[in-house]
């Protein structure tokens, strides 16, 4: 039987700061939801796992180095089936370590985010639920 995806896998990432503050990426403007903020992170090809996936995207994107084993799940959304013909589902993972100064590799801006800052940032609709949701996680 031939290995047909039905979905359009994404990983990406909350990188939390000592202060309270997340890492947001604004998309550039050329892109699909360009102008608006999101977690960093991309599509999983198809020869990775999400975690290794997330480990490359973050390396290609922001420049800095992030181990699999600082990775902690911490949700997911996904589109509505009938959205497209492959529907985004987008994990979620959060991070405090890593090595490097992050920077907007392939264009876009990048900058850290208090809760309530994020909040109000013009965000693709999926990253609203991530957004909400990872803060609801904090506060618990
Ligand atoms: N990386 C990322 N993508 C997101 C988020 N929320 C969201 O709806 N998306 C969507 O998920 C898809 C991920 O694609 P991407 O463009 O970031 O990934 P990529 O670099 O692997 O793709 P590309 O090389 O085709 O541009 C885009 O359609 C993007 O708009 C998010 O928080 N992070």
């Amino acid at each position: 039987m031939q290995n047909i995806p039905t979905v359009t896998l994404v990983v990406a990432l909350a990188l939390e700061d000592g202060a309270g503050r997340w890492l947001m990426h604004r998309r550039p403007d050329h892109k699909h939801h360009g102008g608006l903020w999101e977690f960093p992170g991309g599509k999983v090809e198809s020869h990775e796992t999400p975690v290794n996936a997330l480990v490359r995207e973050i390396s290609e994107e922001l420049g800095i180095i992030i181990r699999p084993g600082d990775l902690t799940p911490a949700g997911f959304a996904q589109e509505d089936e009938n959205a497209r013909e492959r529907p985004i589902v987008i994990l979620l993972y959060t991070c405090t370590r890593w090595e490097g100064d992050p920077a907007a590799l392939e264009g876009g801006a990048v900058d850290w985010f208090t809760p309530d800052a994020i909040a109000e940032l013009a965000k693709p609709p999926l990253d609203v639920e991530l957004a909400a949701g990872l803060m609801q996680k904090k506060a618990d």
